[in-house]
């Protein structure tokens, strides 16, 4: 039997949601699915604008970064009228399945729609900042690593052709991973994120302690601090004339911003993101609903979208990631 499903991205773009819109289509057509892409996330579902998802329209989508169904973040989903009007344009359209590309907030979004609809709804794990319970992995994390490596292994130079020291904010809303991987493969002195600081005034004197020291025994030509954004009570620049005025030597802060969800996706993404747009669609086939598709030890696995959300196992993850490879933690 044809199924139509309706497809949005939601949320923060993430670089691989095309080539999970694209794997989605082409499973779909497997199939002989229609697929109706809804665009600027849950506003497209709401205002009924979509196109027509078929594999011209997805020809050569798996190398380019943003999202071709273009994305948002969408008040009226916190109330009721968001989701009411979603329903509206699903019964319209006749839709069997709902797959959204997006992070947890988007697949709350999903929980809303599904106290009023009878159809599946299956999320699909697409966010930088890797802040999803059931998959190893987020479309676009690997890619945002990747830039932000880029951007420091830069830093480095200058940081070290002037001896400075060089307070770097990546991005992850409240997660830390994104700081974590980029601090370890760029060999970065120190991280600063949520995960590892249980009291900020202690942490941050051990900080100042450690780059005095990392100095004075002549350690390093420069010191970089990896910081994920929203980690401490003040900002990156802050925090930078602090070191300043404690060590006497120059500080600086560079914010990475949203250069991280930008360009090209690495092939980890790529492939990720066709492994679970394929999965998302073999879930409709199934009958599943309620649930996202992730990877977990190279496996695609469902998990519960009401378990979907970011919580303090990562800490504890975070914590033994960076002690398994003695990285400085306060
Ligand atoms: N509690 C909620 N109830 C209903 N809808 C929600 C809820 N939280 C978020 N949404 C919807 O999902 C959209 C995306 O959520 P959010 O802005 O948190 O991003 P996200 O999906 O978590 O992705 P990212 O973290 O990468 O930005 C929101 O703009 C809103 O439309
Ligand atoms: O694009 P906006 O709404 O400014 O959101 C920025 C946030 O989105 C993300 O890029 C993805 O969730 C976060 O890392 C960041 O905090």
């Amino acid at each position: 039997m044809t199924k139509r499903i309706a497809l949005i991205t939601s949320g923060g773009d993430a670089p691989g949601m095309n080539a999970a819109i694209r794997a989605v289509t082409l499973q779909a057509e497997k199939f002989q699915y229609q697929v109706l892409g809804f665009v600027g996330g849950y506003n497209g579902l709401i205002e009924n604008n979509f196109i027509e998802l078929n594999r011209h329209r997805v020809d050569d989508i798996v190398r380019k970064g943003g999202t071709i169904l273009k994305s948002a973040r969408c008040k009226a989903m916190l109330s009721d009228v968001g989701p009411n009007s979603v329903v509206e344009t699903l019964k319209v359209n006749k839709i069997d399945a709902l797959i959204v590309i997006g992070g947890d907030g988007s697949f709350k979004g999903c929980q809303a729609i599904s106290k009023l609809w009878q159809g599946n709804i299956i999320g699909i794990p697409g966010t930088i900042d890797n802040d999803i319970n059931g998959t190893d992995q987020t479309i676009g994390f690997w890619t945002a690593v990747e830039t932000a490596l880029d951007s420091i292994d830069k830093i480095r130079d200058t940081a070290n052709a002037f001896e400075r020291i060089f307070i770097v904010e990546v991005m992850g809303r409240n997660c830390g991973f994104l700081a974590v991987e980029s601090a370890i493969a760029s060999g970065a002195e120190h991280i600063v994120c949520k995960e590892v600081i249980e009291d900020e005034v202690q942490f941050i004197d051990n900080l100042l302690v450690n780059i005095n020291t990392a100095i004075k025994n002549h350690r390093t030509d420069s010191y970089i601090i990896v910081m994920a954004e929203n980690s401490l009570n003040f900002s990156a620049d802050a925090l930078s004339k602090k070191i300043e005025r404690y060590t006497g030597v120059d500080s600086k802060a560079a914010i990475l911003g949203y250069i991280q969800r930008g360009g090209s996706p690495v092939a980890s993404d790529r492939v990720l993101a066709t492994q679970l747009g394929v999965a998302a669609v073999d879930a409709v086939r199934n009958n599943k609903s309620d649930i996202m598709v992730g990877m977990l030890n190279n496996r695609a696995t469902e998990t519960a979208l009401c378990a979907t959300s970011y919580n303090n196992t990562y800490n504890q993850e975070i914590i033994r990631r960076l002690n398994q490879l003695n990285f400085n933690l306060d």
